[in-house]
């Protein structure tokens, strides 16, 4: 297995965020992780990408435990990369030279200093916005974008730095049913050789980009299976895909 989470429980003073969860993630998997408010799911993010430590448990990738690790190092040295909720882009830089920010890892001064605006960098820049549709905005400042365009420049960012393991965090929050539809598409070709962990709500977007799909509940995993198999399950349905709608015609009904 590539990415393994062994028996990981997080306590907040008491609180069990997340409680005694075990998974496994193939390489170059998309895995979906859903569930309702205050799961688990961002927590179980925040782990594998070192914002938070595990109280117990390991998180193995290649068989070396990474759980506790600081994140820059977990970013630098193990290759898994993270998109945010929120935009998390430079302002005052255009597109293109957010996204060269991104390739060029200023990580040192020595490289900052060494650093040239190469054919070969170029190029890439030029794969880079063209996969996320961001071509004829490569001049513009972030805040002329669209929200959605907002996210897939962080998302190109996130590209740039060519990590092994992609995390997004909601990546189709607040966008329209076509960039929703487009962000899909992206994942699925653009990504297609990464292993990728996303929490989302939305269903249609899950199941145009999920092979597995893991439901948290209340800290804890509550089903695994096919896009089909977990939107099935009476538990899953119950507590989670369940809406006001559903519960109304039920009660209408009775
Ligand atoms: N630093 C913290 N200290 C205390 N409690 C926390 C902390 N971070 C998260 N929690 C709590 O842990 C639980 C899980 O939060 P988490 O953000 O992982 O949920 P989630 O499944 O991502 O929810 P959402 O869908 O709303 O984003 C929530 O009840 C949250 O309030």
């Amino acid at each position: 297995m590539y990415l393994e989470l062994k028996h990981l429980t997080v306590d907040f003073n008491g609180f069990l965020a997340v409680h005694d969860v075990s998974l496994g993630i193939e390489k170059g998997e998309t895995r979906v992780i859903i569930g309702p408010n205050g799961a688990g799911k961002t927590t179980i993010i925040d782990m594998i990408t070192g914002k938070t430590k595990p109280t117990q448990g390991e998180i193995l990738l290649n068989g070396v435990n990474i759980a506790g690790k600081e994140s820059y190092d977990i970013s630098n040295t193990y290759g898994i990369g993270r998109k945010f909720q929120g935009p998390n882009v430079f302002d005052e830089m255009s597109v293109y030279e957010n996204l060269e920010v991104a390739l060029s890892g200023h990580t040192s001064l020595w490289q900052a200093f060494t650093y040239r605006r190469t054919r070969a960098v170029d190029v890439r820049l030029e794969e880079i916005l063209s996969q996320i549709n961001l071509t004829e905005q490569r001049d513009m400042l972030p805040r002329f974008l669209s929200h959605g365009q907002r996210q897939w420049l962080e998302m190109g960012m996130i590209l740039a730095q060519n990590p092994a393991i992609i995390t997004l965090d909601e990546p189709a929050a607040g966008m329209t049913d076509d960039e929703t539809f487009k962000t899909g598409e992206m994942i699925k070709s653009v990504m297609k050789d990464k292993t990728v962990i996303v929490v989302e709500h939305d269903m249609d977007f899950i199941k145009q980009i999920a092979k597995t799909v893991t439901v948290l509940n209340q800290g804890e995993i509550l089903a695994e299976g096919t896009y089909e198999e977990v939107s099935h399950n009476a538990e899953v349905i119950r507590v989670y895909l369940k809406t006001d709608d559903t519960e109304e015609e039920e009660a209408e009904s009775v």
